[in-house]
């Protein structure tokens, strides 16, 4: 049994990982932060918690989050960095659902998330936790930086056809749409119902912070540095990240070629599922589960369309926090995971 702590509980991830961590049999969660809640029962919060959980939000004291095993930080960028090197210190390992230590190069960290990184010596000890990926690196790291929602679904769904070097990187484009989860929990005007509920709009499109953090990782399956273009929408849903991933290949494949592909590559994966080929994923078909759907389509020879679809917050965020802890103390991958998605 091990002891976490979560940073940031009240938020949509973090409520989201105590859900999971509550059903977790190896996982005691044991302190939960809230500066705003701080004195406030948990479960009169989230009712669905109810009889589950009789934790108390506390503020977030470093002395009681370094006699943790594991802390894990579900904040907003710019608010791990300030923590975790003095946890690291103590020994506690920490994984990161923001995005402080994604990037490995501290200068694009601050020329896209506006702010110098205040813990850049940090970042040699982190591990880019997207296990279908970078498995090897995570049971041995001390810091896991946990991927973005939109990197997660997009890395995913080019990998095969990147790592057997098989499309063009100069064709890349990622279509993305989100559900409104994803900007978080806090109150913004643009999230109320009336203007997002009926609605759809991109965002993003000259430049996000997750372009960088998709094209880095992209770019060490395939070999060498590529670009892509990468354009979110903000869809009327509550979870949900549909990604449309557009690519030419270099040389002709069949349909059953490229399917092949595909399948061979996740074919020991728990957490992706390739459909029959020219499938149509919906966002719903993942909803509160750790899956990543995945589809391929080739309309024309040589045109390749993915469709990669995942919940946000599940594999997006919470779940695939909870597989990369799984991975960190030796844990069976998949436990704590097996939720089937909500249907509708
Ligand atoms: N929503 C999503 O789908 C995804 C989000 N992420 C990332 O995960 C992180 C959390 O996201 P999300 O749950 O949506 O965010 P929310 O805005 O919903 O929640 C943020 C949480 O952090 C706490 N917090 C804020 N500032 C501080 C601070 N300075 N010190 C300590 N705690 C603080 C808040 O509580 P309080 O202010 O009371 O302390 C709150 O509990 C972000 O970095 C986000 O980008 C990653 C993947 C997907
Ligand atoms: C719909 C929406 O607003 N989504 C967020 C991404 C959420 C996320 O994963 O952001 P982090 O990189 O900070 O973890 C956005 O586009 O900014």
């Amino acid at each position: 049994m091990i002891r976490v702590g979560i940073v940031g509980g009240t938020g949509y991830t973090g409520m989201e990982l105590l859900r999971l961590l509550t059903a977790h049999p190896e996982v005691e969660p044991a302190l939960i932060t809230s500066r705003a809640e701080a004195g406030t029962r948990v479960d009169s919060l989230f009712p669905n918690l109810r009889g589950h959980c009789d934790l108390t939000f506390s503020g977030p004291d470093e002395g009681a989050l370094a006699a943790m095993d594991l802390v894990f930080f579900a904040t907003p960028h710019g608010v791990a960095m300030d923590m975790v090197p003095q946890l690291l210190a103590q020994g506690v390992r920490v994984i990161d659902l923001g995005a402080d230590f994604r990037l490995r190069d501290s200068a694009a960290f601050a020329q896209w998330y506006g702010m110098a990184h205040r813990a850049s010596d940090a970042l040699g000890d982190a591990v880019y936790g997207l296990p279908e990926t970078t498995r090897a690196h995570i049971p041995g790291a001390r810091l896991v930086a946990n991927p973005g929602c939109y990197p997660t679904a997009v890395i995913l769904g080019y990998a095969p056809l990147l790592a057997a070097g098989m499309l063009d990187p100069e064709t890349l484009i990622a279509d993305c749409k989100s559900g409104v989860s994803g900007a978080g929990r806090a109150a913004k005007v643009n999230l109320i119902l009336p203007e997002a509920a009926d609605s759809l709009h991109a965002y993003g499109v000259s430049g996000h912070r997750h372009r960088p953090e998709i094209e880095q990782e992209l770019s060490l399956l395939a070999g060498a540095p590529l670009t892509l273009q990468f354009t979110p929408h903000l869809m009327p849903m509550i979870r949900g990240i549909h990604a449309t991933l557009y690519g030419r290949l270099r040389s002709a494949l069949s349909d059953a070629d490229l399917q092949a592909i595909f399948a061979e590559h996740y074919g020991r994966e728990p957490f992706v599922d390739i459909l029959p080929f020219a499938s149509h994923p919906a966002t719903r078909s993942v909803r509160g589960a750790n899956t990543c759907r995945i589809a391929v389509h080739q309309p024309r020879p040589g045109q390749v369309v993915v469709l990669s679809v995942i919940d946000n917050l599940v594999k997006g965020a919470a779940g695939q926090a909870v597989q990369n802890m799984n991975l960190l103390f030796g844990f069976p991958e998949t436990l704590g995971l097996e939720q089937i998605a909500l249907m509708p």
